[in-house]
């Protein structure tokens, strides 16, 4: 009886929104339309690593969907010249434009066939859409009049004139250039309906705050954090932990300079303390992975010390964090307190290792983990710094306003890296707060902890457990965005064997392949196992090996092809892409990109494979959609109100 009511209460509220008989069915007809157009395109993409030239050019093809609607639709009437300059145009719009200008004779002719050819191109990439779908995604400038070209026929003898005078105005008034690229980027904008970035947007590559940039101004995106998101994540809250090993990899890599430039955070005090303490130290296993011609060897030198100063810190801030959270059971990783400093020796798993480097001025023998005052300042400054950057706190708070640890879309599920599992393929457990987790649940309760420590007040002990969990999240042997045991930073640093390096991967890694663990996993996260698959990133797959990045028949797909340059050696490409449309899940591997400039020029491409991983018997509507369930969902509520108008226990306004 008390369902009837409220179910009668809901209705009542929904017959204000439709409070007619008429008004209810026109909606219930826009609803079932839209639920029968096309599923939009979804774009995948991983592991950018601040390489934004790549990363923006790939963006702004679709991962060849351009390229792909210009063929089909311009196949029999365009040369593949003309096809390529007309991409290129679409891609860099304004670059592009400025070239053409400064050469072409005839400038009206090529904007009036540009306009014409852009126009139909729109039509066709926009035909997927509802009409106010599309109007959503023009620009207010253009709006009314790209409204009108792409709702006009052409072949219609009527509007023909209409349609000519309005492309003749926009050339006569000399607006062609802005509309070819408002045009030109609302094609970009129609190529993908949703665009995931599975993680790993920072470190590495040269300018992660340009990807950061180019993702605020994206029309939809979402973002599963990979473990160096989170890191910067955590240091952005005031973690110092995260601080200093986002500055230990910024360092190693030569990119101190968008620290200071691009995030404004202060570096002299750390430069300042690192020359002094290492005046004479040349930090030989501190110089910087870069090629030689980028950086002066004075700058080298610095950059070397400031790299072993913060990695000392680092390692020192470790063991604070160690102590103070028991529950992450990581005492093993104190390395500090088995380091024989008379000998310069240390002792990892029971086996003696000689260090390559064992000057430690900064490290008092009898209690390795004290910090000196000079370190505690810069710590307290660079804390401060970050705390403080406007545009670092712009960009981490767009990380968590659309990112999660993992997001399960269209019946497929996102991670950066793992769901973390024991060798038995059980999962892996966690006690938090006193509470065991697993699975799912586990991956949800690290993400509402670790959004407590960016968002509780300062000085509580949730934002304090929050940011340490960021720090877990990083390099935790249960955190699903790293998903290896130990990070054995220390190692790589200071001893030479290579067996003391290793750090082995979830067992996730390898169960990953046989279908029934997927199967396993799909029904942890509530998917249908027939219809969904697994898409993850992190781990760069060895394609020049012979592995492959489709894995258990289909049902995962690992797409870090390496778009950061310092994996290309071992995967032998520049990167995958996915794309999942109405008809299929395509992978898109990419080769090596040279420069934007190049591509604008020469009008190169970057030049990609596809390969089909699974085409639909039937092609897929919104429906088959999340998007489309809460529409139908909508539907029925208004077919009930639609029986209650009938049935008279509503009244029609
Ligand atoms: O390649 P580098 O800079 O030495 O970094 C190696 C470190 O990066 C990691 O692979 C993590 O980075 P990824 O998420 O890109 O794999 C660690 O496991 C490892 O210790
Ligand atoms: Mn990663």
């Amino acid at each position: 009886m008390k369902t009837v009511e409220s179910e009668l209460k809901y209705l009542k509220l929904l017959a204000k929104q439709y409070p007619s008989i008429s008004k209810a069915s026109t909606e219930i007809i826009n609803l079932e339309a839209i639920l029968n157009l096309p599923k939009g395109t979804e774009h995948f993409i991983t592991d950018i690593h601040g390489e934004y030239e790549p990363f923006v050019h790939v963006l702004k093809n679709g991962s060849g969907v351009i390229k792909r609607k210009i063929e089909e639709l311009f196949s029999s009437t365009m040369r593949e010249s003309e096809k390529k300059a007309l991409a290129t145009l679409v891609y860099y719009p304004e670059q592009k434009l400025d070239l053409i200008i400064k050469e072409e004779e005839n400038i009206d002719d090529f904007y009036r066939i540009n306009i014409y050819r852009l126009i139909e191109l729109c039509k066709y990439a926009s035909s997927k859409y509802t009409r106010s779908k599309v109007r959503k995604l023009l620009p207010e400038d253009f709006r009314y009049i790209i409204e009108e070209l792409l709702h006009e026929n052409i072949d219609s003898h009527h509007k023909q004139n209409y349609y000519k005078s309005i492309v003749e105005s926009i050339i006569e008034t000399d607006r062609s250039k802005e509309f070819i690229i408002a045009i030109s980027k609302v094609i970009q904008k129609l190529v993908v309906d949703r665009l995931h970035i599975l993680g790993d947007i920072y470190d590495r590559g040269p300018r992660p705050d340009i990807v950061m940039d180019t993702l605020m101004d994206y029309h939809s995106v979402d973002i599963q954090w990979g473990n160096h998101d989170i890191l910067w994540m955590g240091a952005a809250s005031g973690e110092k932990t995260c601080i200093a090993n986002a500055l230990r990899i910024s360092a190693r890599y030569a990119n101190l300079d968008i620290i200071e430039d691009i995030y404004g955070i202060n570096l002299l005090p750390l430069a300042t303390f690192a020359m002094e303490i290492y005046k004479d130290d040349s930090c030989d296993s501190f110089i910087p992975k870069i090629s030689d011609q980028d950086v002066s060897t004075k700058e080298k030198s610095l950059i070397a010390k400031m790299h072993k100063a913060i990695s000392i810190i680092q390692f020192k801030l470790e063991g604070e964090i160690i102590s103070r959270r028991p529950e992450f059971e990581m005492k093993h990783r104190l390395l500090l307190n088995n380091i024989n400093y008379d000998e310069g020796t240390i002792n990892i798993k029971g086996k003696n290792y000689k260090l390559k480097d064992s000057y430690f001025p900064t490290i008092d023998k009898s209690n390795p983990y004290k910090f000196t005052k000079e370190e505690e300042s810069v710590i307290e400054k660079l804390v401060s710094s970050f705390k403080n950057s406007e545009k670092l706190q712009k960009h981490v708070s767009f990380l968590f306003s659309k990112g999660s640890i993992y997001l399960t879309a269209n019946s497929n599920l996102l991670i950066h890296g793992c769901v973390p599992l024991n060798q038995d393929s059980s999962f892996m457990k966690m006690k938090i707060q006193g509470i065991e987790y697993k699975g799912k649940e586990l991956m949800d309760k690290m993400e509402s902890v670790a959004r407590e420590g960016y968002f509780f007040k300062e000085n509580t002990t949730q934002k304090q457990f929050g940011m340490d969990m960021m720090w877990y999240l990083w390099t935790g042997k249960c955190s699903s965005l790293f998903g290896k045991d130990d990070m054995t930073t220390f190692e790589r640093y200071f001893i030479v064997d290579k067996e003391a390096h290793k750090e082995n991967k979830n067992p996730y890694f390898k169960l990953r392949e046989d279908e029934k663990m997927c199967e396993k996993i799909f029904e942890e996260f509530n998917l249908d196992t027939k219809d969904a698959h697994i898409i993850n990133g992190h781990v760069p797959v060895e394609s020049k090996n012979g592995e492959s990045p489709i894995k258990a028949n289909g049902k995962i797909l690992v797409i870090d092809g390496g778009f950061s340059k310092a994996y290309q050696k071992k995967t032998g490409i520049a990167g995958y892409t996915l794309i999942y449309n109405s008809y299929s899940l395509q992978l898109v591997s990419h080769n090596p990109f040279t420069s934007a400039e190049e591509a604008i020029v020469n009008e190169s491409d970057i030049l990609s494979t596809t390969e089909i991983v699974e085409h639909k018997d039937k092609r897929k509507t919104v429906r088959d959609t999340d998007a489309g369930k809460k529409l139908q969902e909508e539907v029925n509520d208004l077919k009930m109100l639609l029986l209650a108008y009938k049935k008279g226990l509503i009244k029609e306004i």
